[in-house]
């Protein structure tokens, strides 16, 4: 069985102050790590602070990115061995915002999946669609194309481990999230790769998430859907009550 994932993702958005009032807010408020595991992904910067303020450790403390070497001289990056050593869990790796803004290759994001593993969290991988790839029916060369160099080195039993995130750009941050049936298709899509990658069983038991415009008001209708195990929510994750609605969706 899947557990539910549901995801927030800060991006570069909130104080230290504010992430503190937040974690605070929402203890108490989310439902059991073992019914829907909730978490957010925010600054490192922020981290400590957020992991001090969780008194009922059910929300995980997530990063949003990180470096793929442990340690060196790489001013200004995060190291995937320190995020472990302060407790968190899982990092996102190839938003499409990393890809678009940091230039972030398939190999670089490859390096950092593995970074992860190595380091013993969790990858969040994400893999993105542009409007015009969807339009010109490329979509699906496309979306197989990014999992497979993400998860390229990727052992089968840590293929197993991993979170996969389906973030049409075109969605991300446009207020009109991808319709049901095409956040079924592209989590439908990714799975399949991963039973060819590497089997069914790892398959059906990696949590493939959907991401963009995510929302209190179309939560419950996306999560419905068969191979949709999650959701990754940017906007809608900055307000406590707003996140707390998206982590209890099935009471909505
Ligand atoms: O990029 C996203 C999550 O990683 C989605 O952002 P929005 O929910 O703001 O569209």
């Amino acid at each position: 069985m899947r557990i539910p994932l549901i995801a927030g993702n800060w991006k570069m958005n909130k104080s230290v102050t504010e992430a503190r009032s937040f974690i605070e807010a929402v203890q108490g408020k989310l439902p059991a790590a073992d019914v829907v595991e909730t978490a957010i992904a925010a600054p490192a910067l922020f981290l400590q602070t957020m992991l001090d303020a969780n008194r009922d450790q059910v929300l995980r403390v997530a990063a949003e990115t990180c470096y793929y070497e442990d340690e060196g001289a790489y001013t200004g990056e995060t190291s995937p061995k320190a995020l472990h050593e302060m407790g968190i869990p899982y990092t996102i790796v190839g938003h499409s915002e990393r890809r678009r803004y940091f230039n972030e290759t398939d190999d670089v994001i490859n390096r950092k999946v593995l970074a992860v593993l190595r380091n013993g969290m969790t990858p969040i991988v994400c893999c993105d669609e542009t409007m015009g790839r969807r339009e010109s029916g490329e979509k699906i060369h496309w979306v197989v194309n990014q999992v497979s160099a993400a998860l390229k080195g990727v052992s089968l039993e840590d293929a197993a481990k991993i979170v996969v995130a389906y973030e049409p750009s075109w969605a991300i941050g446009s207020g009109t999230s991808a319709s049901s049936d095409q956040a079924e298709e592209g989590c439908y899509l990714i799975r399949q790769t991963l039973a060819d990658i590497y089997s069914d069983e790892v398959a059906n038991g990696v949590r493939v998430l959907y991401g963009g415009s995510v929302k209190p008001d179309n939560i419950a209708g996306l999560m419905k859907r068969d191979n949709v195990d999650g959701v990754l929510a940017g906007g809608s994750s900055l307000d406590e009550h707003s996140f707390i609605q998206l982590a209890n969706y099935q009471n909505l």
